[in-house]
């Protein structure tokens, strides 16, 4: 069975973020992944996540002015600058949080223009180095364009290719399999295929992003097919709960 992290981004809604850890414990989770920690200080997010005794997955780089549509600077060129802050400031949460992984979003840009891709590159090696002074991985994930339009990071194939293409030891995939069924399908296999490079895996089912087992998708396939091909990391709860998020919890029962 793979070891599930929390997502405190979309569960537990029903109380305010810090005190969703403690939620998330007494639920029965051991560990937990959100997007953003940067609201609070970075000890008072420790001292939450060590009281409820539990274990950090991952959470992302600070992403632009989310409220303004912003989702990621490390594609933008125009905000170099900003882009090296937000990566120090990350680093420096990941390690008083104590985070394994740190999740890098590439922001709202065009694919195929030679200026962003070569500010994407650029900022994808330079936060893989930073975090991996501090022995933090990176992780990239593709988000679907019905999400997320005008995404810059859109496809599977191309966040691999990228990756072999730098070969930067820090650098992994975060495969959210919400995100493949919507832009590609093809989920088993290109979990098989891309196993050595996937850092992070999350789950919701498709397409309505409510709990595993209730979408298009077999999810407990997929859950025996992580454990078949060794997968190690985390599986982050990424889902919005379609009603209570305790009252949704018996999916976990079935896998
Ligand atoms: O899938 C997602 O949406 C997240 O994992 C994320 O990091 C950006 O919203
Ligand atoms: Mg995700």
């Amino acid at each position: 069975m793979p070891r599930f992290a929390a997502n405190l981004s979309m569960m537990f809604n029903e109380v305010d973020f810090l005190d969703r850890f403690d939620a998330a414990a007494k639920a029965g989770f051991t560990a937990v992944e959100y997007l953003f920690p940067y609201d609070f200080p970075a000890e008072m997010v420790a001292e939450q996540l060590r009281n409820a005794g539990l274990s950090q997955a991952l959470f992302n780089l600070p992403p632009g002015d989310w409220a303004k549509g912003e989702r990621g600077l490390a594609a933008l060129p125009e905000r170099r600058d900003e882009f090296r802050q937000s990566v120090a400031k990350a680093v420096d949460y990941g390690q008083i949080i104590g985070t394994p992984l740190l999740h890098m979003m590439a922001g709202i840009a065009p694919h195929d223009d030679p200026a962003t891709i070569a500010s994407y590159r650029d900022s994808v090696s330079f936060a893989a180095d930073a975090a991996g002074v501090a022995g933090i991985g990176l992780v990239l994930e593709p988000i679907n364009s019905r999400d997320m339009p005008g995404y810059f990071l859109n496809d599977f194939n191309r966040a691999a290719d990228l990756m072999a293409d730098l070969s930067h030891p820090n650098i992994k995939l975060q495969f959210d399999i919400y995100h493949r069924q919507i832009i590609h399908g093809d989920v088993l296999v290109a979990l098989e295929q891309m196993m050595p490079i996937i850092g992070h895996v999350q789950i919701a089912s498709v397409p309505k992003r409510h709990e595993p087992g209730t979408g298009e998708l077999d999810d407990y396939r997929i859950f025996a097919a992580l454990d078949a091909l060794g997968y190690q990391g985390y599986v982050g709860c990424e889902y919005r709960p379609a009603g209570g998020t305790l009252e949704g919890l018996d999916w976990l029962d079935k896998v």
